[in-house]
Parts: C-alpha cells; structure tokens; sequence
C-alpha cells in the first residue's frame, strides 16, 4: 500500500520526536527522501567544496536522481517508522540510564568541601566543548547557583584545560548552516549569560592550554589559577570569527586595547605569566604543586562567609550586568552573521582535513 500525504505528514512530525539523534548519515537520507517526495528531482544548482554541509545535502539529493516522489514519500515513511520502533525498543530502565550517562559524561559536576566543581571530562578531545556540554554546563550552574555550595570551579581532565568550541559541532548540522549558526547564536548567548549571572565566586584552575571560549570567559570569572604549563590562546581571526564571551568589553577592560588586541585580533598566545601580567590570571604555580596548593587554598575560600561574598560579587558585577549582556548579544548577532562565511568554512576545513593532509 502506498504512503498517503497523511502517512507522510505524521513522519514528518514523528522525526522530531525521535528519542535518540539517528547520526548523520540516516539524516542525510531523510532530508534527501523528504526533498524528492516535495520537489521531486535535485533541482538546486550544486554547492561550492567549501560548503560542506550544503555540499552534503545536494549529494545526498542528487543521489536519488529520477525516483518518482510517490516513492520517495513511501521510502521516507518507511525509514521512519524503522527509527521510531528502534528508538522506542529500550526497556524505560534502560533508557534512564542511557539519558543520565548523557549528562554526566563529558562534564563532570561534584559538590565537595562547599564547592561545586565543574569539570571538562572529554580529554581524548582536548576537552572541546560540544553542544551537549553547553547545556549540561547551563544545566550545573544554574543549579550551583541554588544550592547550598559556596562557590563553583571549572577545571579539566588531562593534559588540557580545555580546547574551546568543538569544532564539528555546526558540521553535522541537516537543517542548513543558517539554521545551525541561529540555533548556535542562542546556544551562545545562554551560555554566556549563566555566567554573567552567576551569582557566587566563580574560580577556573587552569591545568593546562585553553583555547577559545574557554579563554574568552575568563573574564567573567573572579579568580582564575593556573598551572605554569598552561597557556592561552584565543585564535578568532585565525577562525574567521570574532571573540564571544564579552571579551571584546572584558579584556580590553582588564589588560588594556594594545594587549587585548594582540590576543583578540592578532590571536598571540600566552604563556600562563604572560597571562598573569595581563590581570587574565591570579595567580601561577609550579605544575608540580598546582593542584595541592590550589585545592588547598580554594578550600579555605569556602570557609568564607558565603553572604558576604554573594553581596561582594553582586555589588562588583551589578553596574556593569546589563553592559554585559548588550556585548553578549550583540557578539552573537555577529556570530550569526559570520558562521555562514567562507573564511569560517575554510578554516574549519583546514582543522577538519589537516591530519589527512599532514600525510601527504
Ligand atoms: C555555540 C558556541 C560557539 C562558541 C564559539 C567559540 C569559539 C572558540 O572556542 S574558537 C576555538 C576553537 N578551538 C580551536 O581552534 C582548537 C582546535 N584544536 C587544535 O588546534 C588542536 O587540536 C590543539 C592545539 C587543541 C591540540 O593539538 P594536538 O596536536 O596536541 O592534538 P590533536 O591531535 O589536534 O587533538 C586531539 C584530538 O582532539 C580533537 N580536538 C582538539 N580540539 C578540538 C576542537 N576544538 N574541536 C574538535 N575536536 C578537537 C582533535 O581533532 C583530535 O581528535 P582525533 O584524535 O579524533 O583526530
């Protein structure tokens, strides 16, 4: 029996009820099928080699070539259905467990001595940040900032602190790059403003490099320690972007514009008593005693009255909050504006394609 426009408008609203992301390639097919099924054959002129995602689509599209739409609807059907059985076949129990290692896996939250810890948990990566952890990150702070914890800590397991934004994180996106640099945008701009408005001492014990966003928000935090093997590198022009996380208000504020140039515009790296010399750090220490002394002396903060300092810090931030947040969102209007970009595309290639052209 053939898949009516009924059948085909009830899997159109089902695929965005899947339960689990069915990869990239399952998603390529159904944007292709729902493509043939409503336009009938590949009709768009092909994308340039450098934008992938749309290059991707036109593929997958193209590939169906003259399959009449009657079928290419009765196919779409079908895969849906497939993925919904297959996505519903998991006992409640163990689709529990599934969402709660989800969570917790590539951000670590623990609450010890009075202190929330936060915790980059994804060193084969370098501790790039995916979407997911933006919003388990969102998730940690925003119930840090109720508890019953004094102050909160990021850190980062390995030999990095953390890499900044995943690169791969807008790559695999099937609504188009528009849609992913919006959807991106907000993303941005929520998680900068958990920041913002963190309400307790927010402290960074910086193991090791960091690079990007996890540079940029330094800013926002109020103390920053750092191991002498870490360093700071915030390569935006490199990318084809521009800095986020208030930078452009925070570090030009904290270091002065000939040095918040050099690391924004001209994406100098610094070491961490570069760093320090800037007012970016508070402090450095040896690697060799960094987490003893570190953990030590945060411990003793926890001690604190922590009224006072929720006072403190409010009193600290409140002049400059709605500055703040018109430098957030105005850095994520202009993220909108330069994902879509070729020399983004270009240097996202380069990182995506360098081993394999490190073997030529
Ligand atoms: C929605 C919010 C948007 C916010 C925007 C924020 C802007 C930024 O954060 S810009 C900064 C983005 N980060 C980078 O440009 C760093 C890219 N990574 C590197 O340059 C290098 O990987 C490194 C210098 C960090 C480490 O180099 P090393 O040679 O020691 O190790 P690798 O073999 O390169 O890396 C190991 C492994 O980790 C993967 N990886 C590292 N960083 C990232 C990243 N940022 N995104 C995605 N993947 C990353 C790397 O690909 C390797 O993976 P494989 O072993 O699978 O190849």
């Amino acid at each position: 029996m053939r898949a009516s426009q009924q059948d085909f408008e009830n899997a159109l609203n089902q695929v965005k009820l899947l339960k689990k992301d069915p990869g990239n390639e399952v998603k390529l097919r159904l944007y292709a099928l729902y493509k043939q099924a409503t336009d009938g054959p590949c009709n768009m002129p092909k994308p340039g080699m450098l934008d992938f995602v749309n290059k991707a689509k036109w593929d997958a599209w193209n590939a169906l070539g003259s399959l009449p739409k009657e079928t290419a609807r009765q196919n779409y059907v079908d895969l849906v259905s497939s993925l919904s059985s297959s996505s519903e076949a998991p006992s409640q129990g163990k689709r529990g467990a599934d969402e709660k290692a989800r969570e917790s896996k590539d951000i670590l939250v623990t609450s010890e001595d009075g202190i929330t810890k936060i915790t980059f948990n994804r060193p084969t990566k370098k501790n790039a940040i995916t979407s997911q952890m933006y919003r388990d990150i969102i998730l940690a702070l925003k119930n840090a900032s109720t508890d019953n914890t004094v102050m909160a800590v990021f850190t980062g397991t390995g030999d990095y602190y953390c890499s900044g934004n995943d690169l791969t994180n807008f790559t695999s996106a099937t609504g188009g790059i528009e849609e992913a640099a919006s959807n991106g945008a907000v993303l941005l701009r929520d998680f900068v403003n958990s920041f913002i408005d963190f309400p307790k001492p927010l402290v960074a014990v910086v193991n090791g490099p960091a690079v990007g966003i996890s540079v940029t928000l330094l800013g926002l935090f109020d103390g920053v320690f750092a191991s002498d093997r870490a360093t700071f590198h915030t390569p935006f022009s490199q990318l084809g972007q521009s800095p986020e996380a208030c930078s452009s208000y925070t570090f030009p504020k904290m270091m002065g514009s000939a040095k918040a140039a050099e690391m924004l515009l001209f994406g100098k790296k610094l070491t961490a008593r570069e760093a320090w010399a800037q007012g970016l750090v508070t402090e450095v220490f040896p690697e060799s005693t960094f987490e003893t002394e570190v953990w030590t002396r945060l411990k003793t903060y926890a001690k604190l009255p922590p009224n006072v300092m929720r006072i403190s810090k409010e009193l600290i931030r409140k002049h400059e909050k709605q500055k703040l947040y018109t430098v957030n969102a105005e850095k994520c209007a202009a993220a909108l504006e330069r994902m879509p970009r070729e020399e983004y595309a270009k240097a996202l290639r380069n990182f995506l394609f360098r081993k394999a052209k490190a073997k030529l």
